[in-house]
């Protein structure tokens, strides 16, 4: 953890700015970059004021409640959503089964779009708060790209899938999510920013996130905390957009009527509206969900919305919604014990939270899905990771072509596919 304010408070100021464009040019090279868009707007953010190295959710809130509270806000824009001092964070899936850490950082300087509105905040001495950092260096492509393999090969993968379909219809448990890995080397240090600005142009819909070597463009929202209103888009349910000269159309058309895909979607539907409820006065729960297109892959989507009770933080919201049964399965103990059993990986920060969160508890946090990650000791490398839903009636071949759509922005965002 780097924090010694000592006994001096922390100045940040916000300040309103003229559009800056692409926020993603103003990511450096070097040095820490965090970055959370989706259609142009969210932020990018610089430097590294404070950093909080954890295990859980809930120690991540207490830490950042603590510095919020040290915090002197001076903003020209009081109230609005996102903007203001923030902590960013990318969180492991299991801690119990992970060598990884999960991360929660406070950035020195935010550049933030909503809207018409554009912001700085500056986090420390405010002098020169006007003036816009400069651009990042140009990017750099990777080269020499290959595929190491994962942890497993797809025959291998699809025999667990069949153990798991197996179990399930022995009844021992409903649902389960399996995940596969995948591990890409280049000749040079992967340059991040390259692979996020590639998901930004391909995959405008989704929640591009980076953050501590994470790097993904996710289609699934666990929760927003937007003042009382609290929203999750839930997703479950999947067709690839890969099969040459089928209409889309009657892709979604099988998909909404799939008895095997709406299953595994109300699973997780109930695993989300379930753990909301508690915090929750009012919440609606679409009947039936709606399918949502990207360009790889369509999905069975419901968007969950509620009006919460408790003065709860997104992070807290985040950790009581952590792991839905959309990434983990029903009932969730047992699917994470047979995913610690048959999956042979370590998912790392794949599957679990990453977001933000603000001083007054507001925030997104997206389920990091279609993405990688670059760890600091091996720079040319990156690991990427996918996985499915596994219901009663799943096809192992079906299951492992569905995680071969899901590494397509990934393999796009590198130069692969
Ligand atoms: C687990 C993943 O996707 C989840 C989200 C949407 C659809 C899914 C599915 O149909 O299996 C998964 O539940 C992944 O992308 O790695």
């Amino acid at each position: 953890m780097i924090l010694d304010f000592g006994r001096a408070r922390l100045r940040a100021t916000t300040v309103a700015i003229p559009d800056p464009g692409p926020l993603e040019q103003y990511l450096p090279d070097t040095g820490t970059n965090c970055a959370f868009l989706r259609r142009g707007e969210g932020f990018v953010a610089l430097g590294q004021a404070a950093r909080f190295e954890t295990d859980t959710l809930d120690a991540a809130d207490v830490w950042w409640e603590e510095i919020s509270n040290q915090i002197d806000h001076d903003s020209e824009m009081p109230g609005e959503f996102g903007t203001g001092p923030l902590a960013v964070g990318s969180f492991t899936f299991d801690p119990d089964r992970s060598e990884e850490h999960s991360v929660l950082i406070v950035p020195e300087v935010i550049i933030g779009r909503r809207g018409d509105i554009c912001w700085m905040t500056r986090l420390g001495d405010a002098r020169g708060s006007a003036a816009l950092p400069a651009r990042g260096e140009a990017l750099r492509s990777p080269v020499g790209i290959r595929e190491l393999g994962g942890a497993m090969s797809g025959p291998q993968w699809e025999r667990i899938v069949a153990d798991v379909v197996s179990l399930i219809r022995r009844d021992e448990v409903d649902k389960v999510v399996l995940a596969r890995d995948l591990r890409l080397a280049c000749d040079d240090p992967i340059d991040l920013r390259h692979v996020y600005a590639r998901l930004l142009a391909g995959y405008p819909t989704t929640w591009a996130y980076l953050v501590d070597g994470m790097v993904g463009a996710t289609p699934e929202l666990l929760v927003r905390r937007q003042g009382g209103l609290v929203t999750s888009r839930v997703l479950a349910g999947t067709v690839g957009l890969q099969t040459d000269g089928v209409d889309p159309l009657v892709l979604a058309t099988e998909l909404s009527r799939s008895s095997k895909d709406i299953a595994e979607h109300e699973f997780a539907v109930e695993s989300v509206a379930k753990a909301l409820e508690p915090y929750c006065k009012a919440m609606n729960v679409p009947e039936s969900p709606s399918v949502l297109r990207l360009p790889n892959v369509m999905h069975l989507a419901t968007d969950i919305t509620g009006v919460v009770n408790h003065d709860t933080s997104a992070l807290l919201l985040a950790a009581a919604l952590h792991p839905s049964a959309a990434v983990c399965g029903t009932p969730t103990h047992l699917a994470l014990d047979i995913i610690g059993e048959l999956e042979s990986l370590d998912r790392s920060r794949y599957a679990g939270p990453v977001g933000w969160v603000d001083t007054d508890g507001d925030g997104e946090w997206a389920i990091a899905l279609r993405g990688g990650q670059v760890r600091p000791d091996t720079p040319n490398e990156i690991q990427l990771f996918a996985g499915a839903g596994i219901v009663a009636d799943s096809d192992p071949a079906a299951e492992l072509a569905e995680t071969g759509a899901k590494f397509v922005p990934m393999m796009q965002a590198l130069g692969l596919a």
